[in-house]
């Protein structure tokens, strides 16, 4: 779904992966001109609490409404958030200097992880300079006068249908419809008038485009919460005087005790670990096993790390040195202060 106000692809000329991101390119409106290009240096100071963000650009997905832009203005109070169409499109307008920074979800705690997002850290250079987690109370919205037993079909994000499931299977309502954000489904239902179809969304979304709330926190578990991660151009200045993370991903050789060896260099200096994903290595997909049969394909993996340090800590830099060793690829996706703007 397209709200109009949306950002898209392509808008403006992309850059190649290897320009370098840290220079306005030459055909930047003298407008789009950033408070962050202010800086000399290639690190950004810390986004941390407490800070005023007004004029910061933030680009989130969705449209006005979506929990995607309740985060954003969580991370960075008082910043002009600036809807987006897709993942993609955020992350592109941050690389491209339309925005200043982009916020965008990463895992929920009943639906688990957002893939596409993980996978789009690789494919561009940006630094996750921080995270904020929101808790997400979702809604059954239908436009005046609809009632919950007149819903044949629900719309909404697919995440927020797969986090109210059981809810809406226990209602009776049995046919979904997955479209971009939970505000998108919102405005459509009030835009079509549709009198047989509700949307999951948050009850702004609700007084935003003027639909009734037929029930309230329909999630499959009292504790949803939505973990986003904050994105900029560059990486954050290194501090070691307050909760930090580091986020890696690497790949490694096929063999026995590969990755026990790889999270090992972590657990030998004490270093903890607070999440782990795997994703399908998107430019060498497929490898030959150790016999060489060719017959035998395993799929070859990216692997995302958050670690519980910061970059600014001797023991992560000997961590990675370790790492660095026998990983055949390692990037460190950034280094950032943990829960930004919570108590
Ligand atoms: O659709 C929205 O409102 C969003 O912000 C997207 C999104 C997601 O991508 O997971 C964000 C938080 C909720 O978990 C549900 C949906």
């Amino acid at each position: 779904m397209a709200p109009t106000t949306c950002l898209r692809i392509p808008f403006l000329p992309a850059r190649g992966r290897s320009a370098n991101v840290n220079a306005p390119p030459s055909w930047l409106p003298r407008r789009l001109s950033l408070k962050s290009s202010a800086t000399n240096g290639p690190f950004t100071s810390a986004d941390v609490m407490g800070a005023d963000w007004k004029g910061l650009k933030v680009a989130y997905q969705g449209c006005a409404g979506a929990y995607s832009e309740a985060a954003a203005k969580k991370a960075y109070p008082n910043c002009e958030a600036v809807p987006c169409e897709h993942f993609d499109t955020a992350f592109q307008a941050v690389q491209n200097w339309v925005v200043d920074r982009a916020v965008l979800p990463l895992e929920n705690s009943l639906g688990g992880s957002i893939h596409r997002n993980y996978d789009l850290l690789v494919q561009h250079s940006l630094h996750i300079v921080g995270e904020v987690r929101l808790e997400v109370h979702h809604c059954l919205l239908a436009n005046p006068g609809v009632k919950i037993e007149n819903l044949k079909s629900v719309m909404s994000h697919p995440q927020a249908l797969a986090q109210c499931e059981h809810t809406l299977t226990g209602l009776g309502i049995e046919h979904r419809e997955a479209v971009d954000d939970t505000a998108g489904a919102a405005k459509i239902v009030a835009e079509h008038m549709v009198q047989d179809t509700g949307a999951i969304a948050s009850s702004l979304a609700a007084k935003l485009y003027g639909l009734d709330v037929l029930a309230e926190n329909i999630q499959d578990g009292k504790n949803n919460v939505t973990r986003f991660m904050m994105l900029a151009r560059k990486p954050n200045i290194l501090r070691n005087d307050r909760p930090f993370k580091t986020s890696i991903v690497f790949s490694l050789e096929e063999g026995h005790g590969q990755l026990f060896r790889a999270l090992g260099v972590f657990a030998q200096r004490k270093i903890n670990l607070t999440k782990i994903e795997s994703r399908p290595h998107k430019e060498r997909p497929l490898r030959v096993s150790d016999d060489c049969s060719s017959l035998l394909k395993n799929f070859d993996y990216l692997f995302y790390v958050d670690l519980e340090a910061s970059m600014a800590d001797p023991k992560i830099q000997n961590a990675l040195g370790n790492l660095k060793e026998f990983a055949t690829f390692l990037r460190v996706l950034g280094s950032y202060p943990t829960n930004v703007n919570e108590p």
